[in-house]
């Protein structure tokens, strides 16, 4: 069965879902919602999912929202299958929830708010708001400092084997990186840096981005 992805391919949450599935050799499908012309508000899509935002993801008569809910889904469904993305142990996957939980809950809020602050906003004539930036950009430094510590005694997150851990931080980093350009938050870290190298060079994620 195809697993239908409903979202845009350039949103990052469902760039996040797709990334998990080219990883675990999952056919899918994408099925467009065009968030400028306001489709995931329609009541169809509010079917899907209620808090109308992307992705959700039917698979059969399955239906499934919440990026972060749904690799882990996947990653455990196909454990067998591609590149194993949740550890080989009960202690590896509980370092893969602990930095899959760091990303939610501290890396992603101040991301976010750059993101939309510096790309979103400007595309939909919202005014930017110069103290969030600074306030976000400060937090997210701070986040980076505990990544940077972690990373230079591990080659990734969760230990020496990728994950969703790091997976998860792939499409709003890479906006970090080009459209908001702050790429000097990842570069003046040595560790954060390689590891960002090594994260973005995979295979997956070049295809993502060829969507
Ligand atoms: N926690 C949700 C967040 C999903 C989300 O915010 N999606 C954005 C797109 S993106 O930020 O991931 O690019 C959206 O649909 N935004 C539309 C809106 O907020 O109206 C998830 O991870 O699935």
């Amino acid at each position: 069965m195809v697993v239908k992805v409903h979202g845009s391919p350039y949103a990052s949450a469902p760039r996040r879902v797709l990334a998990c599935l080219i990883e675990k050799d999952i056919e899918f499908e994408i099925v467009p919602v065009d968030l400028f012309k306001g489709e995931h508000k329609n009541p169809e899509f509010l079917n899907l999912q209620p808090f109308g935002v992307v992705p959700v993801v039917q698979d059969g008569d399955y239906t499934l929202y919440e990026s972060r809910a749904i690799i882990r889904y996947y990653a455990e469904k196909y454990k067998s299958q591609g590149n194993d993305l949740l550890g080989k142990t009960v202690e590896e996957r509980g370092l893969v929830e602990q930095w899959l939980e760091v990303e939610g809950q501290n890396y992603h809020p101040p991301i976010y708010n750059l993101v939309a602050q510096l790309v979103f906003f400007p595309k939909m004539g919202i005014p930017v708001d110069q103290k969030i930036i600074e306030e976000s950009e400060e937090k997210l430094g701070k986040v980076l400092d505990v990544y940077e510590e972690r990373l230079s005694k591990s080659k990734y997150l969760a230990g020496d084997f990728f994950s969703l851990a790091d997976l998860t931080h792939l499409p709003f980093t890479h906006y970090l990186v080009t459209d908001v350009g702050k790429e000097f938050m990842i570069r003046d870290r040595k560790h954060v840096s390689a590891w960002w190298d090594d994260i973005a060079n995979r295979p997956s994620w070049k295809k993502v981005l060829q969507l």
